[in-house]
């Protein structure tokens, strides 16, 4: 089998938003599909990947660079020994090649979204969900079907006030959801608490608040954010500083003895581990939230969970940024912790496959086979507007 043609297009996902260091007014996305010469019901299969919001379509990377390394490479170097599907780690190698090591920024995330339209297609062509796929290479045998999900909003938006607020968060707590979260750092600290309070009076019991600083703070910032928040019990403190200031991260825990997240921005295996080694996050509370449609697919992101293993780490700690089905399957096949969902934003890419419901918090992945963006209407129809022009 081989692959015949990869189209890519970046699409619009602008919304009026904005978190403490962007707003969305001009965001995209890259959308990817990989077409095979795999015949189904008379069609060829065809793998969909696309990237997460935040950091723009990567079209000029994947045109320039990684769609004609696969393009050009022998067909047979890409698939496995029999011959008769795709090997996602050799097509990877192969998008790698004469790339130097260090400064992952930009084409993690052009590898990472052609990497999750590879793993749709290697599903497809062993005609099974890609959870069930990955349980039975790389998990437990079989997968957990229900996953943890929890509702990212509490954007920053022109002119919301707290009771726009609390109708925001009511709607995911009515919708099934149990965990939600919010933006800080986009305002003052006393108007940040106000917004705070208002969601905990919406919340019942068993229902928890998270807070995304997008790295905004300083190290005072953070630590005046730890000992206000600390009064609060909140699910998580996400991201109070820049990404790569290890030093930050590890110098909170002495102000903040509740669990904290991060990671989002860390786009390597290699990054993941100075985090980890630097980053003094503790195994027993606080949470990972490395994506794979940013930090170079899922063959990257088994390299990952594979250090974490060597680090003492359990998979259960990792609840991936971006709201995609992608991590959605990861977590169900390899027994992450949950994963992120953004409700209302970000769509049609965002979700769940139609008829999927929040029940306490989780959901139950269908039958759908590869990654399932078959089973989103609204979705499907921007894949199949790409791949079948
Ligand atoms: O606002 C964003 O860039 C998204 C984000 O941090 C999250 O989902 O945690
Ligand atoms: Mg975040």
């Amino acid at each position: 089998m081989k692959i015949v043609d990869i189209r890519e297009k970046t699409i619009p996902i602008s919304s009026p938003i904005r978190n403490a260091y962007i707003d969305f007014t001009k965001m995209t996305l890259s959308l990817v599909a990989v077409v095979t010469d795999v015949m189904r019901d008379g069609k060829p299969v065809v793998g969909y990947g696309f990237n997460s919001n935040g950091r723009y379509g990567q079209g000029m990377l994947m045109r320039e660079r990684f769609i004609p390394r696969i393009l050009d490479a022998d067909p047979a170097s890409l698939v496995t020994e029999d011959g008769s599907n795709l090997d996602p780690h050799k097509v990877w190698d192969c998008m790698y090649t004469n790339e130097k090591p260090g400064g992952h920024g930009e084409r993690s995330v052009a590898i990472g979204t052609i990497d999750m339209a590879i793993w749709d297609a290697v599903a497809k062509i062993e005609n099974k969900p890609l959870f069930q796929l990955l349980a039975e290479r790389h998990g437990a045998g079989a997968p957990e079907k229900k996953v943890f999900v929890y509702a990212a909003g509490g954007y920053y938006y022109p002119g919301q006030s707290l009771s726009a607020l609390q109708d925001e968060m009511r709607s995911y707590i009515d919708r099934g959801y149990t965990v939600v979260k919010k933006k800080i750092g986009g305002a003052s600290l006393d108007e940040d608490l106000r917004r705070i309070d208002a969601i905990m009076e919406v919340l019942q019991d068993g229902q928890k608040l998270c807070v995304d600083a997008n790295g905004r703070f300083d190290l005072d910032t953070s630590i005046a954010y730890a000992k206000a928040l600390r009064e609060y019990d909140l699910f998580w403190y996400e991201e109070a500083g820049d990404p790569l200031d290890f030093e930050l991260q590890a110098t909170l825990r002495s102000y903040y003895d509740k669990p904290m997240a991060t990671g989002e921005n860390l786009f390597s295996m290699q990054d993941a581990r100075n985090l980890i080694r630097y980053g003094g996050m503790r195994a027993d509370r606080d949470w990972l939230q490395f994506d794979c449609a940013l930090s170079y697919g899922l063959v990257e992101y088994l390299r990952t969970l594979d250090m974490l293993h060597q680090h003492g780490w359990s998979r259960s700690r990792c609840i991936p940024h971006g709201g995609h089905q992608m991590s959605l399957n990861i977590a169900a096949g390899l027994g992450l912790g949950g994963n992120e969902s953004y409700p209302d934003l970000f769509q049609p890419f965002g979700g769940f496959p139609d008829g999927v419901r929040v029940e306490n918090g989780h959901i139950t992945m269908p039958d759908l086979v590869g990654i399932g963006f078959e089973g989103k209407a609204n979705l499907y129809a921007e894949m199949r507007a790409l791949s079948d022009q």
